[in-house]
C-alpha cells in the first residue's frame, strides 16, 4: 500500500468543554482522511480530581474528559498529554482552544519549540488589549509564534455538538484557500457543517463579541423582562452593527447568558467570579473579560457612545450600574 509521504499531525491545545469536543470531531476525521495521522494529541492543563487521580491519566484510561465533557467518548485515537511542549512538538497543525486569558502565556511557553511548517487555527473567543490597541487571539498567535492562523467560529454550544446535534461553523482565512479547505476537511462532519470565508477579523470579532451580547440577554432574563424586551435591547444596542451580529445574537443558550441571568436575579450582589466558580465547575466565562477589553478599546478611541450596549454591559458587570440599566439605557 502506498502512503502519502507528508501526513499531517494534529494537536489540540486545550481540553475544556469545547476543546474536548473539537478533539472528538477531529479524531473522527483523522481516522478517515489518508493525509492525516490517526493520532490526535490533546494538551491537558493538568488537574488533580477529587478522587486523587490526574485528569490526563483518567482521560487516557476512560477515553472521556470526565471533568469538562463527561459521558462522551472522545475516540481512542485522542491522546491526552499534560506536557505542553511534548504535545505540540511534532504537530504541523495546531488547534488552539483554551480560555483566551491563558493564550499569551501558552504562546510564550511554546515559542521556538514548534515545527517550522506549522499551520494554526484558533477556536478561541476573546481578545487581548495592549497599550498599542486590541489584539485578537489569532493575531496574538501569529505574533508570538510566527505562524499563519485561521479561525473557526460559529453558533456552537459544545455540549450540543458533542451529542451530534446539527450545527455549523465558519473557518476564516487570510489568503491561503488551500489551507482553509484543509481545516474544513478536518472539522467537517455530517452534523457539523463547516465552510470557509476569506475574512479572519469578521469571523473572529462576531464570535468574540457574541459573548458580550449573551451577557446582555442574560441580564434581561434575570430581570424577567421577556423575549420582546430581549429582542429590543439587542436591536437598539446593536443598530449600527445589526448585520454583523445577526448570527451572533442567536447564541444565547450558553454559559455567559446563564451566569448573567443569575447575576441579575441576585441584583448584582454576587460577583461573576463567584457565579463562575459556583455554576461552571471549572469552566470559564469569556464574556465578562471580553466586555472589559471591548470597553477599554471603545473608551480609548472615544467610541463608547457608538456602542452603548457593550459599554452598559461592562458597567453592569463591574457593579457601576445596576442590572436594570440594560433596559433603562435603551429607553433614553
Ligand atoms: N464551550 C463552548 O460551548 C464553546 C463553544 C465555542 C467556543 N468556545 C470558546 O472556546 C474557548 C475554550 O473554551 P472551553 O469551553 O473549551 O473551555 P472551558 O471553559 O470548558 O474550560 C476551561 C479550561 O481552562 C483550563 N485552564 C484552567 N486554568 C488554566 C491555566 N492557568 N492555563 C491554561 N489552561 C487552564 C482548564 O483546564 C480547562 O481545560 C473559549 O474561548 C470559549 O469561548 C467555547
Ligand atoms: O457557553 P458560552 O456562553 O461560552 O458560549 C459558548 C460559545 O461561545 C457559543 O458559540
Amino acid at each position: 500500500m502506498k502512503w502519502p509521504i507528508n501526513k499531517s499531525r494534529v494537536t489540540v491545545v486545550g481540553s475544556g468543554n469545547w476543546g474536548s469536543v473539537a478533539a472528538k470531531l477531529i479524531a473522527s476525521n483523522t481516522l478517515k482522511l489518508a493525509d492525516f495521522h490517526d493520532e490526535v494529541r490533546m494538551w491537558v492543563y493538568e488537574e488533580v480530581l477529587p478522587s486523587g487521580d490526574k485528569l490526563s491519566e483518567v482521560i487516557n484510561q476512560t477515553n472521556e474528559n470526565v471533568k469538562y465533557l463527561p459521558g462522551i467518548k472522545l475516540g481512542n485515537n485522542v491522546v491526552a498529554v499534560p506536557d505542553l511542549e511534548h504535545a505540540v512538538r511534532d504537530a504541523n497543525m495546531l488547534v488552539f482552544v483554551t480560555p483566551h486569558q491563558f493564550m499569551e502565556g501558552i504562546c510564550k511557553r511554546i515559542s521556538g519549540k514548534i515545527r517550522e511548517d506549522v499551520e494554526a487555527i484558533s477556536l478561541i473567543k476573546g481578545m487581548e488589549v495592549k497599550r498599542e490597541g486590541p489584539c485578537m487571539i489569532s493575531s496574538l498567535i501569529t505574533e508570538h509564534l510566527g505562524v499563519n492562523c485561521c479561525v473557526l467560529m460559529g453558533a456552537n454550544i459544545a455540549n450540543e455538538i458533542a451529542v451530534e446535534k446539527f450545527s455549523e461553523a465558519t473557518v476564516g482565512y487570510k489568503e491561503n484557500r488551500e489551507i482553509a479547505e484543509k481545516w474544513v476537511r478536518l472539522f467537517n462532519t455530517p452534523y457539523f457543517m463547516v465552510s470557509a470565508v476569506q475574512d479572519v477579523a469578521g469571523v473572529e470579532l462576531c464570535g468574540t463579541l457574541k459573548n458580550v451580547v449573551a451577557l446582555a440577554a442574560g441580564f434581561v432574563d434575570g430581570l424577567e423582562m421577556g423575549n420582546n424586551t430581549k429582542a429590543a435591547i439587542m436591536r437598539i444596542g446593536l443598530r449600527r452593527n445589526e448585520g454583523l451580529f445577526q448570527a451572533a445574537v442567536l447564541i444565547l443558550g450558553g454559559r455567559n447568558r446563564k451566569c448573567a441571568e443569575a447575576f441579575a436575579r441576585n441584583g448584582g450582589k454576587r460577583s461573576f467570579d463567584e457565579l463562575e466558580a459556583d455554576m461552571l465547575q471549572g469552566q470559564k466565562l469569556q464574556g465578562v473579560s471580553t466586555a472589559k477589553e471591548v470597553y477599554e478599546v471603545l473608551s480609548h478611541r472615544g467610541w463608547l457612545e457608538l456602542f452603548p450596549l457593550f459599554a452598559t454591559v461592562h458597567e453592569i458587570c463591574i457593579g457601576s450600574l445596576p442590572p436594570t440599566s440594560i433596559v433603562e439605557y435603551s429607553q433614553s
